[in-house]
Order: structure tokens, then sequence, then C-alpha cells
């Protein structure tokens, strides 16, 4: 990462003081106990692979109240009604953001949306820390964020394996060429291609049409935000992008499974 002080760098300072403080309440030692008690994981990549084998879109269904560019966008937040509307809209998977000071997040949102449903669910926040991936598997996720632009090639590789040892899947998310490379390197399925740009908050979904042609038929592109109507889902769908993960557009609606039925033409 460059020296100009950006929103991600921000998150990450944050993110390091958050875990020295966590870890100064509960062990890594009672963490993996509660990682070990914890059943088998639901599938993350497996429920995607098979919408997709199915011919449908995948969806990854986010429960985000709020965010840093765009403040509070969901007052009425009730996780497990969240999961159950995303569940019936058709939703592949859940995407909970646990990030409590930027993103008003918390771990307690993805045990209730998780216990709420049957879907996967991936705990979406900014995982720099083998702690963090531990309270993953303690908390009951599935599935792990891994932003590229936020770790060394190093720790890219080992929080990966660290993730996969604890039999979590992990979604690896790039946004430039550079980046990509660096995610090619690992053995994942799942390539999350970020249309916001994490240092400016711009979106364009440009940014996954540009990478898409440089990523190969063994890998399953999640395309990530800015999908904001059906529009852009049928261009993504043109371009044979059939994973997506979306926040915003369905937060803002009333019925957000109704909202996510009526962008990809499922039937409910
Ligand atoms: O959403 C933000 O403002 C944001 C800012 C800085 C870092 C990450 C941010 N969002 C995380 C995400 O990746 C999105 O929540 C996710 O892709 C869904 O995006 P959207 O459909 O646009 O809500």
């Amino acid at each position: 990462m460059s020296d100009t002080p950006t929103i991600l760098k921000k998150i990450i300072a944050r993110k390091r003081e958050e875990i020295a403080e966590r870890k100064a309440q509960v062990s890594i030692q009672s963490l993996e106990q509660a990682a070990a008690t914890q059943k088998p994981t639901r599938g993350f990549v497996q429920a995607i692979e098979s919408r997709i084998a199915a011919g449908q879109s995948a969806v990854i269904a986010e429960i985000k109240k709020a965010s840093p560019s765009k403040g509070v966008i969901r007052e009425n937040f009730v996780p497990a009604e969240l999961a159950r509307s995303y569940e019936r809209g058709g939703a592949a998977c859940l995407s909970v953001l646990t990030d409590v000071d930027f993103f008003q997040g918390a771990d307690e949102y993805l045990v209730q949306a998780r216990q709420a449903v049957n879907l996967p669910v991936i705990r979406k926040d900014f995982l720099v820390d083998e702690y963090q991936l531990l309270e993953a598997r303690a908390m009951g996720a599935d599935c792990v964020l891994l932003i590229v632009a936020a770790l060394s090639p190093e720790r890219l590789q080992t929080l990966n394996q660290f993730a996969l040892e604890l039999g979590l899947d992990v979604l690896v998310e790039v946004h430039n060429m550079q980046e990509l490379e660096q995610a090619l390197v690992l053995p994942n399925r799942l390539i999350g291609i970020n249309n916001r740009n994490l240092h400016t908050f711009e979106v364009s979904l440009d940014t996954t049409y540009a990478l898409l042609d440089s990523i190969g038929d063994d890998r399953i592109v999640v395309t990530e935000s800015g999908i904001l109507a059906p529009a852009d889902v049928e261009a993504m769908r043109a371009r044979d992008v059939n994973a997506f993960l979306v926040g915003e557009a369905f937060m803002r609606r009333d019925d957000p499974g109704a909202a996510l039925a009526e962008f990809f033409d499922f039937k409910v």
C-alpha cells in the first residue's frame, strides 16, 4: 500500500487496535476450543457452484446496516428477518458485515442471521490476523473474505492456508491486475472482483469487465459492489459472470428478498 491515507488504511489501522483489544479479552485457546466444537461448515463454494451448474445466478446477499461511503443504509435492521427474506428470495449464500466501527456490524449479527436460515454465510470484515479467522470459525462462519489490497503476498498465502485448515472457504478479493496476479497464485475457486475502489470509494462495473479475460474457467468470478439494477445483472450475465455479491441495493428496499428475486428474475 502507498503512504497516502485512504479509507482502507484507516480501517486496517483501527482493525489492528481492535484485534489487540479482543486478544486481551478472549484468549486464542478459548477461541480454538469454540472453533473445535462447531459443526462442519455449510459449503459456501459448493452452494455457488451448484447454482451456476443449474444455469442460474449465484447471489451472495449482504446484510449491511451502514457503510463508510453511505452512512446508515437501513434503519429497520433485524438480521434474522433479513436472512429469512433473502432465503425466500433465492440467495445462494449470505454475507454479514461484522465490522463495528465503519459498518455498524457485529459478530452477533452473523450468528443471528445464520441461525435463522440454512444458507452458508461469509464473515465480511477486514481480516489481517489468524485470530480473526479463529473468531470466524468460532462464531459459525462458513467462509471468510481476504482482501489482497490489505495484505502482503506472504500474509495472503499464510492466512489463506490457515482459513482452509480451519475448514473455512475463502473469497479472495481483488481490484486490479496486480492484485489479481497475487490471487491467482492461490488454489482458490472463488475470485471476487470488487467494483468499489477501497481507496477512493469510486464504483465502476468496468473493474470486473477489465479483469475478466485474465481469469481461467477453473475459477468462479464473483462481481462485488455497485450492482444497482437488473440491467447491471444482465450486463454481467452477458459476459458470463454468474456470481454476485450485492448489499446496498437490496438493503434499501422494504423486502430485500423480493428485490433479489426481481433483480435476478427468480420465481418465488
Ligand atoms: O461499502 C462501502 O462503502 C465500503 C467502503 C470501504 C471498504 C469496503 C466497503 N464495502 C464493502 C463491500 O465490499 C460491499 O459491502 C459489498 O461488496 C456490497 O456492495 P454494495 O452492493 O455496493 O453494497
